[in-house]
């Protein structure tokens, strides 16, 4: 048997297992085909032989070669720098102003990622995430770059970009010492790059303006630096012009990192902590951390404590994110890295939570963690009713990833049993929907989103409620408050008009409107969230024609004039159709719901009345009326008092069916009235 001519290269000093496990897995795979090849060819001709052993060949080094490199790569980015070079940074920008592209760019650059192995937005994981260009989960990098012939290290902290996620952002600037300000140079600043740099300078951040996007035709970046300076109140002359889809101005960004962003603090020698800026559910190996160390030294195998769930574990895994994952045996106060300690929900270690030694505690936690709290609530149900196991399953699987989910049993007549659950914000909402039916593979049928409503009672207690069908009794209750939110709208000055129509619309009570240049304006309202979780970001933005952007937080509970609006077929309230709706709009709901009701409910043998009712009273009705049998058909001109014998024979029969008659509602109905209310609402 011939020899082969390759041998495992000793030299390397693998990073992990994992790499020198596929490594020899690629040598024994390799070695494998060349001996089973040359067995086979003894057959063939000798020239034929020879030409595939020298083919074979070369593809068996080439496989090995590429290993070799990520091998040696993998090495490169474990090597320790001190702490003076190191650079915790993030980026902060409005949606869609190239985020992820620039850090795509960066990783790229630097050489974290080779082109070749490069997917468009490499930080952008989820399917989902790149399938709507938004970043979900916050992510981490770390990236080796040489700056003056010294070897840096720079981390980069991805954060997701969308309101429903403020809190995650907030936690990922809270690991960085600096920021990068991207603004798209076409556009100027927008609401969000109004509120990251807020939370940027709260947390005490260096932040490096850059205007992106500068190879678009309508880019002015100088009208941009102006704008940054005048609203935001930031330095742009020195403003980094870069376009990060076609890589003008990387290098100027990185050593803009490296000579502005101060390095972390010297704190290894005190108590560890470590702040969680992003977790995640890996089935094989629990709970993922994601951390940053602020204070002390993390070793593995260490018994560590996560201070606000007060869990305690054994750190199995410590490493480091290059962006794929390799592990170290230590970090130390500056650094960031991920951990595995076979966690079993990512509850136990929440964003935004501390850890610290189980043995040498930290006196106190880091500053900022909040519970996850859900504001929007709507109840989803299976189509089909057999799914209802295979729903409460996907629904843990997907709570063990995404501690701001929650979800509890919903019985309804109309559609059986589903569940009630609670979300961060509508985006979130949409992102779960989506997700049990692509990657579940459930229909479902979810109603109108609603919030959660505050019932003081008569006799003391506070309800809390989402779901209209357990409202206390009016008789029972006193006042109910509702949440309300803070919005900030930046818009050009042709839409001030259409957009404060909106607010009014919408019961917002008008806070502050100030020009922030001479074209754009920002509007302030207070607004009740159950306003905006229907379709109102949709109408801001058809209002707007795509120009105006906003921003939201949560301000508190303020009482209200709500009521609960019941609808009543054939003299039965339907649960699953009854709202909470403000009293002035109880009218307009309960006519458009009765309306289409009417259009949605086939004719029965007898008349079928509608109605919208608060309590006792009823303010709106519609009635669809009965199939009508022609009693009369076989009449031929007898007389009056046979025929009207024969009517009220039928009037009697059809009282007496009324009494005892039941109304199918078909499901196509509820689906088109729940969309109705989502729309209405
Ligand atoms: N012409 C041009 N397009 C760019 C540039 N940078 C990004 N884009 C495009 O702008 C769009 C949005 O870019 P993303 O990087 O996904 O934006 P993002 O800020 O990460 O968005 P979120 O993750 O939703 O917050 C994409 O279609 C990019 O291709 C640029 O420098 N020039």
């Amino acid at each position: 048997m011939a020899t082969t001519n390759f041998c495992r290269p000793k030299f390397i000093q693998y990073p992990n297992a994992k790499i020198q496990q596929q490594h020899h897995n690629c040598f024994h795979l390799a070695s494998k085909l060349y001996f089973s090849h040359n067995l086979k060819s003894k057959r063939s001709g000798a020239q034929s032989i020879r030409r595939r052993r020298s083919s074979l060949r070369v593809h068996c080094q080439a496989a090995a070669t590429e290993l070799e490199i990520a091998a040696r790569a993998g090495k490169d980015r474990l090597l320790k720098v001190p702490i003076s070079n190191i650079r915790n940074f993030c980026i902060i920008a409005h949606i869609d102003h190239g985020k992820s592209t620039l850090a795509d760019k960066l990783l790229q650059m630097t050489g974290t990622v080779e082109s070749r192995e490069m997917k468009e937005q490499f930080l952008d994981n989820m399917d989902l995430e790149r399938e709507r260009g938004i970043t979900i989960k916050l992510q981490a990098a770390r990236m080796r770059f040489i700056y003056e012939n010294e070897p840096y290290c720079l981390n980069l902290i991805d954060t997701p970009g969308h309101v429903d996620f403020s809190y995650e952002v907030s936690r990922s600037l809270a690991a960085c010492e600096g920021a990068l300000l991207v603004v798209d140079a076409s556009q100027g600043v927008e609401a969000q790059t109004l509120a990251n740099v807020y939370l940027a300078l709260e947390n005490n951040l260096e932040i490096i303006p850059i205007l992106n996007k500068i190879d678009l035709p309508g880019a002015e970046p100088s009208r941009v630096a102006q704008e940054i300076e005048e609203i935001v109140g930031l330095d742009c002359s020195n403003a980094i012009h870069a376009s990060a889809k076609e890589g003008i101005g990387i290098t100027e960004i990185l050593n803009a990192i490296v000579q502005k962003i101060p390095p972390p603090g010297d704190t290894a020698g005190r108590p560890l902590r470590a702040l969680i800026f992003d977790s995640y559910y890996d089935p094989y190996r629990g709970v993922i951390v994601y951390f940053r160390v602020i204070d002390g030294t993390i070793k593995k195998g260490d018994r560590v404590l996560f201070m606000a769930s007060g869990k305690d574990y054994f750190a199995d895994e410590l490493g480091v994110l290059s962006p794929n994952q390799l592990q170290v045996d230590q970090l130390y106060a500056g650094e960031v890295g991920f951990l595995s300690a076979s966690i079993r929900s990512v509850a136990d270690a929440r964003v935004g939570d501390t850890i610290t030694h189980f043995n040498r505690k930290a006196e106190q936690s880091l500053p900022g963690y909040k519970e996850a709290t859900p504001m929007v609530f709507c109840g989803l149900f299976p189509v089909d009713a057999d799914q209802f196991s295979e729903l409460r399953d996907a629904l843990e699987k997907l709570q063990l990833n995404d501690a701001a989910l929650k979800f509890e049993p919903e019985t309804s007549s109309a559609m059986g049993f589903g569940f009630r659950c609670g979300f961060l914000g509508l985006l979130h909402m949409e992102i779960v929907q989506e997700r049990l039916e692509r990657e579940y593979d459930l229909s479902l049928i979810t109603t109108a989103p609603s919030v959660v409503y505050r019932v003081n009672c008569i006799d003391g207690d506070i309800v809390e409620c989402s779901n209209p069908s357990l409202l206390p009794e009016p008789g029972k209750r006193r006042s109910i408050e509702e949440p309300f939110v803070k919005i900030e709208l930046l818009t050009p000055k042709d839409y001030i008009g259409a957009l404060m129509e909106l607010a009014q619309d919408r019961r917002g009570i008008f806070k502050e409107m100030k020009y922030i240049t001479e074209n754009r304006a920002s509007l302030i309202y207070e607004l009740p969230l159950a306003e905006m979780v229907g379709d109102f970001f949709d109408q801001l933005k058809s209002r707007s024609k795509g120009y105006a952007s906003m921003e939201y937080s949560f301000i508190g509970y303020t009482e209200s004039d709500l009521i609960k609006l019941d609808i009543l077929i054939n003299g039965d309230c339907v649960e699953p159709l009854a709202t909470i709706v403000h009293k002035d709009k109880a009218y307009s709901v309960g006519r458009a719901l009765t309306q289409k009701l009417k259009e949605l409910i086939p004719r029965q043998m007898f008349k079928v009345p509608i109605q919208a009712t608060i309590g006792s009273k009823v303010i709106a009705s519609e009635a669809i009326s009965a199939i009508r049998k022609d009693v009369l058909a076989k009449c031929y001109g007898g007389d009056i008092s046979r025929k009207k014998k024969l009517l009220k024979k039928q009037a009697e029969g059809k009282k007496r069916m009324k009494a005892i008659g039941k109304v199918d509602v078909p499901q196509e109905a509820f689906m088109a009235v729940l969309k109705l209310e989502k729309e209405v609402l």
